[in-house]
């Protein structure tokens, strides 16, 4: 159904060339080697308070799809844990692979999971996402897995939303969608200051990794190959290993 030659999608290995900042001081994603992070007994416990009603759509934008969320209003935010003050979520989307065997960003002692989620939050002290995106305390993005198992019931409203985005600039009404049915049991996390792991790649990120996964089976993965890189009218491309390989730690811990 799609055969698109390898070199169509510019991957990561280009973006160096284009995005001075590829590899800076804070790049993400990272490999996680839970053995040597270090436990700040500190740090507080997460607290998300999302609002259904604040789904609005879902897209597809080229290199993955992302539920949007309504962001005008302190409705559905992140506080505590690493981060002070408030941050809002403005959408969540996921990456994943050609096959189980690969398609997260971030791996836990090398080993790689065949998806994972990102919820997406901006800092409200700045006045919009755009501005947020630009400032090293400007976004929180809460990663998940998702571990090949038993079909995830949570999952179904957004992948049966997928045959109404399967090629590049669809998007179509996604509401009433409460975003914490997603999270796993323990929301237990690995926390460190990186970047966007898409271009422009912007170092203003304060990753939140959940330890424990969330299921999905390899036919709800199917689904999610299904979607298209690439237009209406175009050669066909799946959409498949739209992730970002890990990244230098250099001088950070965890
Ligand atoms: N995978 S990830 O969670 O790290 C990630 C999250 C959001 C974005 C994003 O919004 N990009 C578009 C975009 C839009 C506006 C802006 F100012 C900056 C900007 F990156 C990219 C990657």
């Amino acid at each position: 159904k799609c055969h698109c030659p390898i070199f169509v999608f510019v991957g990561p290995h280009k973006w160096v060339e284009d995005f001075a900042v590829a590899d800076g001081p804070r790049q993400s994603p990272i490999n996680i080697v839970p053995k040597e992070a270090q436990y700040d007994s500190s740090l507080k416990g997460l607290k998300l308070k999302y609002d259904p009603s604040d789904a609005k759509t879902i897209l597809n934008n080229g290199h993955s799809f992302q539920v949007d969320f309504v962001d005008d209003r302190d409705s559905s935010t992140l506080t505590r844990g690493p981060i002070s003050g408030t941050y809002r979520l403005r959408q969540f989307h996921f990456h994943w692979g050609a096959s189980d065997d690969r398609g997260s960003e971030h791996t836990v002692n090398g080993i790689k999971f065949p998806c994972e989620l990102h919820l997406v939050h901006w800092n409200t002290k700045y006045p919009s996402f755009k501005e947020a995106a630009g400032q090293p305390d400007g976004l929180a993005v809460v990663g998940v897995f998702l571990k090949a198992g038993a079909a995830n019931p949570r999952l179904q409203k957004v992948l049966d939303a997928l045959d109404a985005i399967e090629t590049k600039g669809k998007q179509t009404t996604f509401d009433n969608f409460d975003a914490k049915t997603l999270l796993p049991g323990s929301l237990d996390y690995w926390t460190y200051d990186g970047s966007l792991t898409t271009p422009p790649l912007l170092e203003s990120v304060t990753w939140i990794v959940l330890r424990e996964p969330i299921s999905v089976s390899s036919a709800q993965m199917t689904k999610f190959r299904s979607l298209l890189f690439t237009g209406d009218g175009e050669d066909p491309c799946c959409m498949v290993d739209n992730f970002r390989p890990p990244q230098p730690l250099k001088d950070r811990v965890q």
